[in-house]
């Protein structure tokens, strides 16, 4: 026997005796739609029931629950579910697995010919169901990182406007000014622990893409919940929109931004000042990560907030540690040491030189004085090969220049450096030529080619190209995917030499340890273990870089031992746990419903805290 408060009064209910038990009463409880008596009620004797009331309680009901991304699980609600819910009538009848909605899911995207319509596609699932678009996401990391990242998000920015169905993320324009704080406290989610931030002016290697960018911050994030296993509530995209140069996207009538061109100056400054301690009023120890920016911000940016907040640049620091552990990798098949390597890239901006100075680390903690470390470095920019003998190099390139004879193209630079290694991250496609690959195969026994610039169309040369032109020897990564392919009878496993095998791991290392900053260790770290993980079996078949299949287990290694380097450097400020990677495995979200009416939460993993 039962009592139960109802709206003042005090009824008796009477259960068979059978049906205490926590399912019999429930399905009980359901039958006689007693749902909008347990909102009022309180059960005196089933602590059991009262829990699941407070659970029923605190969730949205009816048309609210599925139209809410996080806790919609569509077809799967359970009948009792859907009886507490009042969801029965809202759902056809059949009660649907998981399994049956990946596989419905990947029935209609595989049926999809063109990639942006699949993108579109994945876009309205994650509207819908988050966890659905998470499982399906993760289950076939291979077959859509290239649809939700590059080189598919690269068109994505730039038809944003034009496949737009919902706003994503949070725009702070430059008419926030003042009210920055004001505009974050307007996203639903309180507890936001990792933003990465655009302005939107070097998406890829596309250019100003003005707000439109901000398929860029969703792409990762995505990936970051993906690889990492952040929970997907703890993260927020975000666009700073400061107008664009982008003439096209100015005259275009359905183009989202500002139509001004950008804020420069102080201007600027103030306006990016105001949104980092906006987020740190806003969002305690939230990461930012920044992505996408022009050359000229990028790096004042990092020098700016490095020590002050925790930030780090994915394009100049991440794409930094990936380049690395491909080097590493490339060595077990050309031989040599770093040291004995020459590097010529071709692009001295962000990613070249974050590359090239994270080499300089390397081989610095290897022993090797500074100045026999930048020797090691050669660039090309869009003027030729740095030389001393060039005026008005920026700091970071004159760092890096030669005391050698100009050349003003790179088969020039080739011809005369005569590189081990060649690096594309200029944003300029097909500038790996046949000739010049030829020259590389010529002064190398495994030459070492690494078009790194994104999208596909960006990329220095093809995967294939790159194999064709140096007879099967170039050693490969390239930063979007190329498929595998066979050459002479063997099958060739081009690396993705993409910062996505490193952000994940590095934002879950120092969110989980509660770091206070992100260091270059990190990333030096970051850049071993990730060369260090290419199984033996992997190494046989010509990898740089473990298969994308394993990047959770990848992006687990990473985050601990980044986490590993906090505590070391002191930075850390979350007690240290037994095992990092336990207590890191258990922070990683897996996508799975939760049972609203059981008395367990069936969504394993709990977010970062
Ligand atoms: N694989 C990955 O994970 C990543 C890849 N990237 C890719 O790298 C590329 C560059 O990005 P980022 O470094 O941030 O961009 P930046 O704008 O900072 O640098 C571009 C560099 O390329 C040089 N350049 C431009 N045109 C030419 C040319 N015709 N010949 C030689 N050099 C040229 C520029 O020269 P100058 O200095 O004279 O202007 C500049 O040094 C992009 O395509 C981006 O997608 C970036 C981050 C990660
Ligand atoms: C991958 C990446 O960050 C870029 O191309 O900008
Ligand atoms: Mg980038």
């Amino acid at each position: 026997m039962y009592k139960v408060q109802f709206e003042g009064q005090e009824m008796v209910i009477r259960f068979p005796q059978d049906l205490v038990d926590n399912d019999a009463l429930s399905q009980f409880l359901g039958h006689i739609n007693l749902r909008s008596i347990l909102r009022k009620s309180a059960f005196s004797n089933s602590a059991d029931c009262l829990d699941k009331m407070r659970r029923l309680e605190n969730i949205p009901h009816g048309a609210a629950i599925l139209r809410d991304p996080y806790l919609n699980k569509g077809t799967a609600f359970t009948k009792e579910e859907r009886e507490l819910l009042g969801l029965n009538g809202l759902l056809p009848p059949r009660v649907h697995t998981m399994e049956a909605q990946v596989m419905r899911i990947l029935e209609n995207l595989r049926k999809i010919e063109n990639d942006l319509d699949k993108y579109v596609y994945l876009n309205s699932l994650s509207d819908r169901n988050k966890t659905l678009y998470y499982r399906v996401l993760m289950e076939n990391i291979e077959e859509l990182m290239p649809v939700v990242y590059t080189p598919t998000v690269g068109q994505a920015c730039q038809e944003y406007a034009h496949i737009f169905r919902r706003s994503r993320g949070i725009y702070i324009s430059a008419e926030d000014k003042g009210r920055v704080a004001d505009v974050l406290r307007n996203w639903p989610q309180k507890d936001v622990r990792l933003i990465v931030v655009t302005d939107g002016e070097r998406i890829l290697g596309l250019g100003d893409l003005g707000a439109d960018g901000m398929g860029i911050p969703v792409g990762k994030l995505a990936l970051y919940s993906a690889c990492a296993g952040i929970h997907p509530s703890l993260s927020l995209p975000v666009t700073i929109d400061v107008g664009t140069e982008n003439k096209e996207l100015l005259e275009d009538p359905l183009y989202f931004g500002l139509t001004q061109n950008r804020l420069r100056g102080d201007a600027y400054d103030e306006l990016l000042e105001e949104f980092v301690v906006a987020v740190q009023q806003v969002f305690p120890r939230c990461l930012i990560q920044f992505e996408d920016f022009s050359n000229a911000n990028a790096f004042r940016l990092l020098d700016k907030y490095r020590d002050e907040v925790l930030c780090f640049n994915d394009d100049i620091q991440g794409t930094a540690a990936v380049a690395l552990a491909c080097i590493y990798s490339a060595l077990r098949y050309t031989g040599g040491s770093m040291a004995d390597q020459k590097f010529l890239f071709l692009g001295a901006g962000e990613a070249g030189m974050g590359a090239a100075n994270l080499i300089v680390s390397a081989l610095v903690d290897e022993g090797v004085s500074e100045e026999k470390a930048r020797q090691c470095c050669w660039f090309v920019d869009s003027k030729g090969l740095v030389v001393k003998s060039r005026n008005n190099l920026n700091a970071h390139k004159r760092e890096f220049a030669h005391d050698h004879a100009p050349a003003s193209s790179l088969l020039e630079a080739v011809e005369s450096v005569r590189p081990t290694a060649i690096i594309g991250v200029s944003g300029q496609g097909k500038m790996f030529t046949k000739e010049i690959l030829e020259r590389m195969a010529d002064y190398n026994e495994k030459p070492i080619v690494f078009p790194l610039s994104n999208p596909t169309t960006k990329a220095e040369c093809t995967a294939e190209d790159a194999c064709q032109w140096t007879d099967g020897r170039a050693v490969f990564a390239s930063g979007s995917p190329f498929k595998p392919f066979t050459y002479a009878g063997e099958k060739r496993f081009p690396a993705q030499g993409n910062n996505v095998y490193i952000f994940p791991g590095v934002g879950m290392g120092c969110m989980a340890c509660w770091s206070r900053k992100v260091t270059d260790e990190m990333f030096l770290a970051a850049a071993r273990v990730l060369s260090g993980l290419v199984t033996p079996e992997e190494q046989k078949q010509g990898m740089l870089l473990p298969p994308l299949t394993r990047i959770r287990e990848v992006s687990l290694e990473i985050a601990s031992a980044v986490a590993e380097v906090a505590y070391d450097q002191g930075l850390a400020t979350h007690p240290r746990p037994s095992s990092l990677e336990t207590h890191i495995a258990s922070l990683m979200y897996i996508p799975t419903y939760m049972d609203y009416v059981g008395s367990q939460d069936c969504d394993k993993g709990e977010p970062v805290k």
